[in-house]
C-alpha cells in the first residue's frame, strides 16, 4: 500500500494553491530552464588551469588534449616469455643469455639463431618472431625447434603499435581518471595540464542542527553538512570550508560578503520564515537573483544568485532531499562548467511502477536500477513484496528496451532513506509517469556509470 507522506506527494500537493491566492513573490523558473541557466553561467566563464605532477591530477580533468610524448611501444617488444628467432629454423642458441625487459642489449641476432627472452624485452634487431618457451624444445645437439608454425612477427609488438609520438590519445575536458593516469604515465608526461577545481564555501544556516549525537527538545542533527562536502567534491568542486552559521543573519551577510569562493553553497534559510535570512542577505549584498525558485518538487525555493564580483550562490533549501535536489539542479550544471567537465550522455530508463506527480511541476523521485540491491523499500515493494533478499524484482530492462528502474519509496523532501539507496532521481514530468514510461534519469556522481568520484 503507498503511503502518500512516504512518496512525498502530500507535502507537495499541498503546497499547491489557486494562483490567486498564492503569494508569488517571484515567477518560479521551469526545471529545465533553471538547468540551462545554471549550465551556461559554468560554461561562460574561461576555467583557470595549472600544471601539476601526476599523483595530484586525479579527479580533475584535462585542460588540453593529452597527445602521446612517445611511440607505444618505444621499441619492438616481446609480448612473451620465450625466444627470439632469427629466420626459418631449427635455431642455434646462441651463447650470451638472455634478454631481459629493461637491459639494452642491441646486438643483431643472426640469421638461423635465437636467443631466450623475456616478456617486455626489447627484440634484437634482425629478429622475426618470438617463440613462446611452451611452444619450443631443444634437442640433444642444443638445436631449438618449434612446435607449431611460426608466422613471421609472431608475439612481437612493433614499435608505436599503440600510438606514435604526437597522437591525439584524449581530448580537453577528459576526466582525469586512473586509467587516463596510467596512460599519461606510459606515454611519457610527468605533469598534467589540468582545469583549477571550482572552490565552494559550504554554509549550513539552522539554529536548530546538532552535529553529534542523537535529537533532542527540537533539535535535529545536521545531515546536510556531512552531505555536501563529498557530494561537491564528486561534482569536481574544492570544498574549502563547511562552516555553521545558525540562524544569523549578520554572520550570513559577512560569510556572503567576505567569501572568495567561486560558488557559496547555503543550506536552508530560502523560505519566507521568521529566520530565513537568504533573501534579505543577498538583497543587502547587492546580489543579483538569476533563478528565484523552480517548478521542482522538493526544492522549489531553491535560488542562484550572482554575488559581486564573479562569483555565483547557490541556496538549497533545507529539507534534505529538497537540497539534494537543489545540488542537482543548480550546483551540478553549474560546477560542470566551472570545472572544465563535459555534459554527460542523457540517461533515460522506463520506470517500472507509476509514480505520482505533481499538477504543475516537475518531481525528482529517488529510483535504483531493477537489478541493483534496494533494502526493501521500493515504491511498490515496501512491506508487500516479501522479496526476501531485498532485491527488486525484474529482468533489468523494459519492454522498450531501455534500462528499467525502480521508483523508492521515502522520497518526501525531509527524507534522506530513498535517496541514500538510489542509483539516480528520476525526473517525473507534471502529471505524473505510468508504469513503463521512458524517464530522464539523473546519475549520482558515485552510481557505477560515471568516473567522477575518486577523490
Ligand atoms: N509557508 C510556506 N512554508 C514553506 C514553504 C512554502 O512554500 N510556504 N515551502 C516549504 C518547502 S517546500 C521547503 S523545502 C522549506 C524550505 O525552507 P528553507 O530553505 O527556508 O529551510 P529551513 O526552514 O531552514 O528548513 C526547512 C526544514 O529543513 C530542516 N533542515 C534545515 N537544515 C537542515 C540540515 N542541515 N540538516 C537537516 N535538516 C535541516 C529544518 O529543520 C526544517 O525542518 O520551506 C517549507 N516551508
Ligand atoms: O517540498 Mo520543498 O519542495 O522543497 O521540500
Amino acid at each position: 500500500m503507498t503511503d502518500p507522506e512516504v512518496d512525498g506527494v502530500d507535502e507537495a500537493l499541498a503546497l499547491v494553491g489557486p494562483p490567486a491566492r498564492k503569494p508569488e513573490r517571484h515567477r518560479a523558473t521551469p526545471w529545465a530552464e533553471a538547468r540551462s541557466v545554471a549550465a551556461r553561467l559554468g560554461t561562460a566563464r574561461s576555467a583557470p588551469t595549472r600544471r601539476v605532477p601526476l599523483e595530484q591530477a586525479l579527479g580533475g580533468v584535462l585542460a588540453q588534449p593529452l597527445a602521446a610524448l612517445t611511440d607505444l611501444p618505444s621499441f619492438d617488444t616481446s609480448a612473451m616469455d620465450g625466444w627470439a628467432v632469427a629466420g626459418p629454423g631449427p635455431w642455434r642458441v646462441g651463447e650470451g643469455g638472455s634478454v631481459l625487459a629493461g637491459h639494452a642489449r642491441t646486438a643483431p641476432l643472426p640469421d638461423g639463431e635465437a636467443v631466450r627472452i623475456a616478456t617486455g624485452a626489447r627484440v634484437p634487431p634482425g629478429a622475426t618472431a618470438v617463440i613462446r618457451s611452451e611452444h619450443s624444445r631443444t634437442d640433444s645437439g642444443g638445436q631449438l625447434h618449434a612446435r607449431r608454425d611460426v608466422t613471421h612477427g609472431q608475439d612481437i609488438r612493433p614499435r608505436g603499435q599503440e600510438c606514435r609520438s604526437g597522437d591525439h590519445l584524449l581530448p580537453a575536458a577528459t576526466p582525469v581518471t586512473p586509467a587516463v593516469l596510467g596512460l599519461a604515465a606510459a606515454a611519457g608526461y610527468d605533469e598534467l595540464h589540468i582545469v583549477e577545481r571550482p572552490r565552494v564555501e559550504v554554509l549550513v544556516l539552522g539554529d536548530e542542527l546538532l552535529t553529534s549525537g542523537l535529537p533532542h527538545d527540537g533539535l535535529i542533527r545536521d545531515a546536510l553538512g556531512p552531505m555536501l562536502a563529498p557530494w561537491l567534491r564528486a561534482l569536481g568542486a574544492d570544498v574549502t570550508v563547511t562552516r555553521r552559521i545558525g540562524d544569523d543573519a549578520d554572520a550570513l551577510y559577512t560569510a556572503v560578503s567576505g567569501s572568495r569562493a567561486d560558488v557559496v553553497i547555503t543550506t536552508g534559510g530560502t523560505a519566507a520564515g521568521p529566520v530565513d535570512h537568504v533573501h534579505p542577505v543577498l538583497h543587502k549584498a547587492g546580489a543579483e537573483l538569476l533563478v528565484d525558485g523552480v517548478k521542482v518538487r522538493p526544492g522549489h525555493p531553491m535560488l542562484l544568485a550572482r554575488l559581486t564580483g564573479a562569483s555565483y550562490l547557490v541556496g538549497l533549501p533545507g529539507n534534505p532531499l529538497a537540497a539534494v535536489s537543489g545540488l542537482l539542479t543548480l550546483a551540478e550544471p553549474l560546477l560542470r562548467g566551472l570545472a572544465g567537465r563535459r555534459a554527460p550522455q542523457a540517461h533515460r530508463a522506463a520506470v517500472r511502477d507509476a509514480v505520482h506527480g505533481h499538477p504543475h511541476d516537475t518531481r525528482l523521485v529517488p529510483v535504483t536500477s531493477a537489478t541493483g540491491h534496494v533494502t526493501g523499500h521500493t515504491a511498490t515493494g515496501h512491506g508487500s513484496t516479501g522479496h526476501p533478499t531485498g532485491r527488486a524484482r525484474g529482468s533489468g530492462a523494459s519492454a522498450s528496451g531501455a534500462p528499467l528502474v525502480v521508483p523508492l519509496h521515502y522520497n518526501g523532501p525531509a527524507m534522506l532513506r530513498g535517496i541514500a539507496a538510489a542509483d539516480g532521481l528520476a525526473v517525473v514530468p507534471p502529471g505524473g509517469a505510468r508504469a513503463g514510461d521512458v524517464l530522464e534519469i539523473l546519475d549520482l556522481p558515485w552510481a557505477a556509470t560515471t568516473e567522477r568520484c575518486f577523490t
